[in-house]
C-alpha cells in the first residue's frame, strides 16, 4: 500500500536559522502518527511544508504518492490542516464558519448541511453551533477549527499542537474524535510537546529536536529499545543507594532511589532477598515503566520540560 507521507531530505532556513536540517520521515495508512518535539524544534515548519504552505528548500516530498511541487492541488482534496493558530470569523457562528470553509471545498446544499451535522456532532459543538464563535472558549474554538478540516472528509489529517491552551473537556473531545477518525482509516499526523498525548493516543513517533528527526518508529518499539530501564527501591532507615549486581547508576528520588540496570528484573529479585536477609521494611520495590521522555532525555541530552 502507498505510504500516506514520504518525505526525504527536507530542508528549511528562515534566513540563516536553519528550522529543519534533512528530514526524513514516512507515515504509513491508517496509523496515528506522533511529532513530538520541544518549542522550537522545527514541527510547525515541517507541517507547513506537508500541506504546501511554504517550499522546502531542498528535498522531496509525497503525499499518498502524489509530488508535493507538481500536484499539490489533488493533494489538498485528501488532506485535512488544523494550523496552530485558530482561523475563524468571530462574528460568525460556528455553522456559518463551517458554511464558508465547506464552499471553499466546493461544497454546496444538502450535502453541506449533512455534513456540517457531521462534523458538528464529531465535535461535540452541536448544541452551540449556532452561537457566535466569539462567545466560545478557546478549546471550543478549537473544535470548530477541527471541523472545518474534516467537512471534506480528508483521507490524513494534520493537526499542528492541537491542545495547546485548552480546557480538558475540549481536549478529552479531541481525543476521542481522533480515535474516531483512526477508527475510520483516516490516517493523523500529530504534532505535540507533551510526550502524554503521544502515549495516550499515537501507535508511530518521530522525535524531533533542533531540526533533526532524533528517531523515529513504533511507540513500544522505541521505548523498548531506547528507555532507560531502572527498578524504584525504598525501605525505612536506608539512605545510602542500595547495593546488588546490576546496577549502573543509582539516584534520589524522593525517599528512594532509582535504579538504572539492564536487567531490572534481576536487581529486583537481588534487592528484595538482600533487604528480607537484612531484616528492613521495604516500602517500595517496583519496575519503573519506560516513558518517553526518559528515551527523549537519552536521544538528545536534555528532558522535553527544559
Ligand atoms: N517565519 C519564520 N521566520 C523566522 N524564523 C522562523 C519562522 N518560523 C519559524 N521560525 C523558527 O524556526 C524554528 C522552528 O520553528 P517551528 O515553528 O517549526 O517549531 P515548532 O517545533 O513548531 O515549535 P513551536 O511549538 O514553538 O511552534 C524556530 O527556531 C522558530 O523560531
Amino acid at each position: 500500500m502507498t505510504d500516506v507521507l514520504q518525505v526525504r531530505g527536507a530542508k528549511k532556513s528562515y534566513g540563516s536559522h536553519q528550522a529543519l536540517k534533512g528530514v526524513d520521515l514516512t507515515v504509513k495508512p491508517g496509523s496515528c502518527f506522533g511529532l513530538l518535539g520541544p518549542n522550537g524544534a522545527g514541527k510547525s515548519t515541517m507541517m507547513k511544508l506537508l500541506t504546501g504552505i511554504i517550499d522546502p528548500d531542498q528535498g522531496h516530498i509525497e503525499v499518498f504518492g502524489l509530488n508535493i511541487r507538481k500536484e499539490l492541488s489533488a493533494i489538498h482534496q485528501l488532506i485535512g490542516y488544523v494550523p496552530q493558530d485558530i482561523t475563524l470569523y468571530e462574528k460568525l457562528s460556528g455553522k456559518q464558519n463551517l458554511t464558508f470553509f465547506g464552499r471553499m471545498h466546493g461544497i454546496r446544499g444538502t450535502e453541506l448541511k449533512k455534513r456540517i451535522a457531521e462534523v458538528l456532532e464529531a465535535v461535540g459543538l452541536t448544541e452551540r453551533a449556532g452561537d457566535e464563535v466569539a462567545s466560545y472558549s478557546g478549546g471550543m474554538k478549537r473544535r470548530i477549527n477541527i471541523a472545518a478540516a474534516l467537512l471534506h472528509r480528508p483521507k490524513l489529517v494534520i493537526m499542528d499542537e492541537p491542545t495547546v491552551g485548552i480546557d480538558p473537556q475540549s481536549r478529552n473531545h479531541i481525543f476521542e474524535m481522533i480515535r474516531k477518525l483512526q477508527r475510520d482509516g483516516v490516517t493523523i499526523l500529530y504534532s505535540t510537546h507533551y510526550m502524554e498525548e503521544v502515549e495516550a493516543l499515537c501507535d508511530e513517533v518521530a522525535i524531533i529536536d533542533h531540526g533533526r528527526i532524533v528517531s523515529q518508529g513504533g511507540l513500544r518499539e522505541l521505548l523498548e529499545l531506547h528507555a532507560v530501564k531502572a527498578v524504584y527501591a525504598e525501605a525505612a532507615g536506608v539512605s545510602e543507594p542500595p547495593v546488588v549486581d546490576g546496577i549502573v547508576k543509582a539516584t534520589q528520588e524522593g525517599k528512594g532511589w532509582v535504579l538504572e540496570c539492564d536487567h531490572p528484573l534481576s536487581v529486583l529479585s537481588a534487592l528484595s532477598a538482600k533487604w528480607a536477609r537484612e531484616g528492613v521494611t521495604v516500602k517500595a520495590l517496583e519496575l519503573m515503566q519506560p516513558t518517553l521522555d526518559s528515551v527523549f532525555l537519552k536521544l538528545t541530552g536534555t528532558t522535553l520540560r527544559d
